[in-house]
């Protein structure tokens, strides 16, 4: 099966170049102005023009408001919207309003947490499985939080879906097997530092994926 990898919150030439050659699928471009890895309209626009084709610019976003995404959608000419926090009936009018896909994020700590995802039907394009960050906790994603991947086990995914959520080059193989994922999504676990990316690790993730 062949597995395909977005690396997310790259903020950098380097490190986005160092996605591309790796054999990345998507990079992500984060927009959310708590996190050590937004961007401004100007890095944004140089990140972007530097993505081939063959590669989808996915912009991230915590229940974004219309000025901020049509901002975005601009700058990162992006080809995806991943959407976290943001209400089913409030994706559909992104949607609508965007023409673009959208990633609806799923916030996962027990079983029961994965009933959310069927209430993105006819609205997302993919169901992002992340882990629930705790209580009071500065972002809602990026934190390298992890969920007990043995929840997937036999789920029956009313949408394509992507995991994420504290994946690293180590744990990636243990993860693809639990849970059968064919779209993985990296941030913090090709960092240095959060909001740093790692070149290094960015190229041992990729092939890691590539060794599946
Ligand atoms: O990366 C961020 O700063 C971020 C901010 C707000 C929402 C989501 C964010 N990142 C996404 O979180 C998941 C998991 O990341 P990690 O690998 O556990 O660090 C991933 O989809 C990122 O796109």
């Amino acid at each position: 099966m062949q597995i395909s990898a977005k690396i997310c919150g790259l903020s950098t030439p380097e490190t986005l170049d160092a996605a591309i050659d790796g054999g990345a699928s998507h990079v992500g471009f984060v927009f959310y102005a708590p996190s050590p890895r937004t961007l401004s309209r100007d890095r944004a626009a140089q990140l972007a023009a530097r993505v081939p084709a063959h590669v989808q610019r996915v912009g991230v976003f915590v229940d974004p408001d219309d000025a901020l995404l049509d901002r975005a959608i601009a700058a990162g000419h992006l080809d995806v919207l991943q959407l976290h926090k943001t209400p089913a009936a409030r994706s559909a009018a992104i949607k609508a309003r965007t023409g673009l896909p959208l990633w609806s994020a799923v916030a996962v700590r027990t079983r029961a947490d994965l009933a959310e995802a069927a209430n993105f039907g006819g609205v997302a394009d993919r169901i992002l499985y992340d882990a629930k960050t705790p209580p009071g906790a500065a972002l809602p994603g990026g934190m390298g939080v992890r969920f007990d991947w043995s929840l997937l086990e036999g789920f029956r995914h009313p949408l394509p879906w992507l995991l994420s959520g504290g994946l690293d080059p180590v744990n990636l193989r243990e993860a693809v097997a639990m849970t059968g994922a064919t779209l993985v999504d990296v941030s913090s676990g090709v960092e240095s530092a959060p909001g740093i990316k790692d070149v290094t690790k960015i190229r041992a993730f990729l092939q890691a994926v590539n060794d599946l």
